[in-house]
C-alpha cells in the first residue's frame, strides 16, 4: 500500500487532467466545421505540391484559432509524410510558428524587426541563435532569407497574435513578396496571420492588406449549446465519472457566454478550476458553487495577468497609483501619480516619461477599465484638474502579484508629502 502523503488528496475528481491544460490540442474540433472547411482550402495547395496561399484568421480570444490550426496543420504534416511514400516528386514543407506576444524582454511593443528575428532563431540550431538586438533590420532580413532558402520547398509561417507588430507591418509585407522580390528563389513562401484584435486589419497598410488578407477567416464566438458540447467532450476525457452533471457544465458554458462572448477557454477555465476546488475540498462531485467560486478566482487571475500584458509604463503608472493608494493618498492628482511613477520607473532602472508623456498612458488605463478619473473644477481660482484611482476590479494586491508574476521585485516606497 502507497505511504499517507500530505499531498494525496481523499477524493479525486480528475482522469487526466492535461486535457483541460491550455496547449492540450483537442483530438476532434468540434462545431468549426465551416472555418475548418475554408481553412482546409486554403492550405490544400500546399498538399498538391502547388504555390502556397496566405490567409488572415480573425475572431475573438478563446475561439478555436490556435487550436484548429495546430489540428489542421498536425494533420497536412502527417498526410504530406504519408503522400510522400509513394511520390517520385516528394514534397518539402515547413512549418514555422511564432507567437509575436513578448517578443520583447523591456515589455515593449514588438516589433516587424524582433518576429524577423524570432523567426531566424526558430530555423536556427540553439547555437547559432542571434540576440535581440545589434542587428541593422535588412541583415536580419537577409539571414531570415538565407535559412528560408536552404529550406526550399515550401515555408509555412504562421504568425500568431500578429496584431503585436503593432503599426509597423513591414515583415507582413516583405515575406510573402520575397520570392517576387528575389530574396529568395529556391523556396515559396505561405504566411497565416492570426488575430483577435478587429481593429489591426483595417489599420494594416493596403498593400499587405492585399497579400495578407488573400483569404480572410473568421472565427465566430461559440453560442452556449456548442460550448456544452466541447465541453461535454473534455469532461469525458479529464474528469471521472459521476463527478459533474448535465448542471455544472450547463453553468459552466452560460457563465462563458455571458462573461466573455463565447470563449472555450472560459469554459474549459472554469470547470477545471470547478474540479480543483471540489478536490481540495475533499469532495468527488463537483457542485454549481464550486462553478460560481471557480468564477471569482479566474476573474482575479485574469484582472492580475492582463496587468501583465501592459507595456512597461503603464505597469509603473498602476505601481505609482498602487503606492498611493496605500498610503491612502488617492485619488491624486496627475502630478502626485507622475511624481510616484518617477520614483518607481527609477527603481526598475527605466527612464520615466515627461508628465505629459505619462498623462497619455494615464489616460489609457482609465480607458481600458484598470483606473477611474475624477473631473474636478474648483471654481474661477483653481481651475479644473482630473484625479485617478483604481477603478472596482484592480487594487494594490493584483498589482504587486502582477509585478512578482513578471519576475520583479516589489519595491516599497515612501510616499512624500502631497504636492
Ligand atoms: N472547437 C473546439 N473544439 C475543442 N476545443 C476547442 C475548440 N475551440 C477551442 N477549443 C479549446 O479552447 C481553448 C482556447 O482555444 P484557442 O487557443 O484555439 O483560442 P484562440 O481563438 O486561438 O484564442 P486567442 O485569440 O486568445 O489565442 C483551447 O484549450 C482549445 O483547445
Amino acid at each position: 500500500m502507497a505511504p499517507d502523503s500530505i499531498f494525496e488528496d481523499e477524493a479525486e475528481v480528475f482522469r487526466n487532467i492535461e486535457v483541460l491544460e491550455e496547449d492540450y490540442t483537442p483530438e476532434t474540433i468540434l462545431c468549426r466545421d465551416e472555418a475548418m472547411s475554408e481553412y482546409i482550402n486554403v492550405l490544400k495547395p500546399i498538399y498538391k505540391g502547388r504555390p502556397p496561399q496566405n490567409a488572415f484568421l480573425y475572431g475573438d480570444t478563446g475561439v478555436g484559432k490556435t487550436a484548429v490550426t495546430n489540428h489542421l496543420t498536425n494533420q497536412l504534416e502527417r498526410d504530406i509524410v504519408q503522400k510522400n511514400e509513394e511520390a517520385d516528386d516528394p514534397i518539402n514543407l515547413t512549418i514555422v510558428k511564432v507567437n509575436c506576444q513578448n517578443l520583447t524582454s523591456t515589455g515593449e511593443e514588438t516589433s516587424s524587426y524582433q518576429v524577423a528575428i524570432a523567426l531566424v532563431n526558430e530555423l536556427r540550431s540553439p547555437k547559432d541563435m542571434i540576440a535581440s538586438t545589434g542587428y541593422a533590420p535588412q541583415a536580419v532580413y537577409s539571414m531570415l532569407y538565407d535559412e528560408i532558402d536552404e529550406l526550399g520547398g515550401t515555408v509555412l509561417i504562421i504568425l500568431d497574435e500578429v496584431d503585436r507588430i503593432g503599426g509597423d507591418d513591414t515583415i507582413l509585407y516583405e515575406l510573402p513578396r520575397a520570392r517576387a522580390n528575389e530574396k529568395i528563389e529556391n523556396a515559396r513562401i505561405g504566411l497565416v496571420g492570426i488575430s483577435n484584435d478587429y481593429t489591426f486589419r483595417t489599420n494594416l497598410s493596403p498593400k499587405v492588406k492585399d497579400t495578407l488578407c488573400e483569404t480572410e477567416l473568421k472565427f465566430p464566438a461559440y453560442n452556449a449549446n456548442q460550448l456544452r458540447e466541447i465541453l461535454h467532450d473534455r469532461a469525458s476525457r479529464a474528469l471521472h465519472d459521476g463527478t459533474y452533471t448535465e448542471d455544472v457544465i450547463a453553468l459552466c458554458a452560460a457563465l462563458a457566454t455571458r462573461e466573455s462572448s463565447g470563449s472555450a477557454r472560459k469554459a474549459i477555465n472554469l470547470l477545471r478550476r470547478a474540479g480543483e476546488i471540489a478536490e481540495n475540498t475533499g469532495t468527488t462531485s463537483i457542485t454549481e458553487r464550486h462553478v460560481h467560486q471557480a468564477k471569482d478566482d479566474l476573474e482575479y487571475g485574469d484582472m492580475v495577468d492582463s496587468i501583465t500584458d501592459q507595456d512597461a509604463h503603464k505597469q509603473y503608472i498602476l505601481a505609482a497609483v498602487a503606492h498611493l493608494s496605500q498610503a491612502d493618498r488617492t485619488p491624486a492628482r496627475v502630478k502626485e501619480v507622475h511624481r510616484t511613477y518617477e520614483h518607481v520607473a527609477d527603481s526598475y532602472g527605466a527612464d520615466p516619461l515627461s508628465q505629459r508623456g505619462m498623462y497619455n498612458h494615464l489616460t489609457k488605463l482609465a480607458m481600458l477599465g484598470f483606473l477611474t478619473s475624477h473631473d474636478n473644477n474648483e471654481g474661477i481660482k483653481g481651475g479644473q484638474y482630473y484625479e485617478f484611482e483604481f477603478s472596482d476590479e484592480v487594487d494594490s494586491k493584483k498589482v504587486s502579484e502582477a509585478f512578482e508574476q513578471m519576475g520583479l521585485t516589489w519595491q516599497s516606497f515612501q510616499i512624500q508629502q502631497r504636492l
